[in-house]
């Protein structure tokens, strides 16, 4: 697949109707002299339902570019919308979980009460908000450890607790920032394969961001590739694997090896 030019848009309307809408952002922090343009008009949409990563070089404004979706910076010029609504703060049906969980988890609370944390203002009743917590500790295969603390637990396990409170809160759309980088390399193939398993359970829409392309190939339908300072969309790849995908077999394809390879030479094919 041959590298685009900017903006590329892809709409995939058709196979998957859009959720999340990026349309010309950029974003510029500072002004005047010391205005740096860090994103510059990206476009591109993701599926309902779909598992997107975006990949680029360090420090090309990919955490920049999850903050203005997820509304906890605003754009420079352009829009991120979900369903068609512009996004102007944190979106109700969007939940973040980022990758540093050391700082993310309160020590001083239990694994269940700090699941139970952000749905202090969903006003549940008590056994819904006992049963949201239950079902989210289940699936990341922690109920045994709902009364341990943080720091009783393993790296891995800590970050199923953050991925466990962002799904109690049940949202539609699950925002990830290099969510595995801190775990080692068995407990990121478990936490990549439990993301698979969140979205065929829960019907999720998921957004990651990662440095690692063969994690990037592994759990997408579709890479966002991020290229140059400021940062602009290269291409979009449609990942073209059968499902459901496995840390063995999958890796060991042909079209794997074939689609990281074409990840990678866009990384790192000079500006
Ligand atoms: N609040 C801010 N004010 C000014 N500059 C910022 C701010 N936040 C980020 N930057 C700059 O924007 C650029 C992109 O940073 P960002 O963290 O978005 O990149 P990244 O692609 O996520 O990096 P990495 O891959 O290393 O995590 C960097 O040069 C950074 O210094």
């Amino acid at each position: 697949m041959k590298l685009q030019e900017k903006p590329v848009t892809v709409n995939n309307a058709a196979a998957v109707p859009p959720r999340l809408e990026v349309t010309a952002l950029s974003k510029t922090y500072g002004s005047g002299p010391s205005a740096k343009c860090v994103i510059e008009d990206l476009t591109f949409t993701i599926g309902t339902g779909e598992v997107v990563c975006i990949v680029g070089p360090s420090g090309v404004g990919k955490t920049t570019l999850l903050k203005c979706l997820a509304g906890l910076q605003p754009a420079t010029s352009g829009t991120a919308a979900i369903d068609g609504r512009t996004i102007a703060g944190p979106p109700a049906e969007m939940a973040l979980v980022f990758q540093d969980y050391s700082r993310s988890l309160m020590p001083w609370l239990t694994v269940r009460k700090n699941v139970r944390l952000p749905l202090r203002h969903l006003r549940l009743p008590e056994a819904e908000l006992n049963q949201r917590i239950n079902t989210a500790l289940e699936a990341v295969g922690l109920a045994h450890a709902a009364n341990q603390y943080p720091w009783q637990l393993s790296g891995g396990m800590q970050q199923r607790v953050a991925i466990a409170r962002a799904l109690a809160y049940r949202p539609e759309i699950l925002i990830m920032d290099e969510p595995f980088a801190s775990v080692d390399a068995q407990t990121r193939f478990e936490l990549e394969d439990l993301c698979l398993k969140i979205r065929e359970d829960f019907g999720m829409t998921i957004l990651v961001v990662t440095h690692d392309i063969d994690e990037a190939v592994y759990l997408s339908d579709r890479v966002v590739v991020l290229g140059a300072k400021p940062a602009r969309v290269l291409d979009v790849v449609d990942i073209d694997l059968p499902a459901p995908r496995d840390q063995i077999s999958t890796r060991a394809l042909p079209e794997f090896a074939e689609q990281r390879t074409m990840v990678l030479s866009m990384i790192r094919k000079p500006a």
